[in-house]
């Protein structure tokens, strides 16, 4: 009812539905989203206790974005993350130890982030309810945030793109879903210029590696991984 969306049967099976283009589930376990129709690959949910994260950690991937926004260099530092998505950037920030803003402005891809935080918030493994006690949802378009709101931010960081690139069927599953709710890519240099004219001491934006600048608009410096990049747009200190 809050989505104002259709409700159907409980037993409506994603593979024989051909009245939507993907169903919203509601379940025990929170919100799953699915696409329909034969072939339609399985649901896609937020899960932060999921074994990906968890690999992620271990593997020390997560090192690049936390050096990307600036994260040893201030206790207590507070990020707005202005593209939230499916919250894993803004998981891994808040583990790291930062404050974390998360704004999306998709009302389904909020709802999904609001149900992954409150199953992570409940749930009974002390690391998942201790980072997520650092991050605090918004749903909405970033530009429209009440400004003592971004007054809070130290950083600004942008992920604009959808899909990811990758082989995986995890990866071309969130594609696929997400390519039917993809927003308008060629407002992405305006939240860029909307992030730099905050007052931040920086703005940091997630890109496929070999995709140009957001904009044309040159970084202070890049670091750059395996298959994305960071751009970093320096405007002040962080100390
Ligand atoms: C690539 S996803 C972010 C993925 C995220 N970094 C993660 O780790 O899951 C981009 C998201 O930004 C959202 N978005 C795009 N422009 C926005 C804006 N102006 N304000 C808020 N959200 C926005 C889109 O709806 C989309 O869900």
């Amino acid at each position: 009812a809050r989505l104002d969306l259709p409700l159907l049967p409980p037993a409506t099976d994603p593979r024989h539905c051909d009245s939507c283009a993907a169903l919203l589930l509601l379940g025990d376990d929170g919100l799953a989203l699915q696409l329909t129709g034969p072939a339609a690959p399985g649901p896609v949910a937020v899960d932060f206790g999921a074994a990906a994260m968890r690999h992620r950690r271990a593997a020390g991937h997560n090192e690049m974005l936390g050096r990307a926004v600036g994260v040893t260099r201030k206790a207590g530092m507070c990020v707005l993350d202005a593209t939230a998505g499916l919250g894993r950037d803004a998981f891994v920030l808040a583990d790291l130890g930062t404050r974390v803003i998360l704004c999306e402005r998709n009302p389904v891809v909020a709802a999904m982030l609001e149900a992954g935080l409150a199953a992570a918030r409940d749930s009974r493994d002390s690391w998942l309810s201790t980072v997520v006690a650092s991050m605090q949802l918004h749903c909405g378009d970033a530009r429209e945030l009440p400004a003592d709101l971004v007054a809070q931010a130290d950083v600004i960081y942008l992920d604009p793109m959808f899909p990811e690139r990758g082989k995986r069927a995890a990866v071309k599953k969130e594609m696929a879903l997400f390519q039917l709710l993809l927003d308008d890519a060629a407002e992405e240099p305006a939240l860029l210029e909307w992030a730099r004219a905050q007052d931040v001491a920086r703005v940091v934006v997630k890109r496929p590696l070999k995709a140009p600048a957001l904009g044309g608009a040159s970084p202070s410096h890049v670091l750059k991984g395996r298959a994305v990049r960071f751009d970093v747009y320096v405007q002040g200190s962080l100390a």
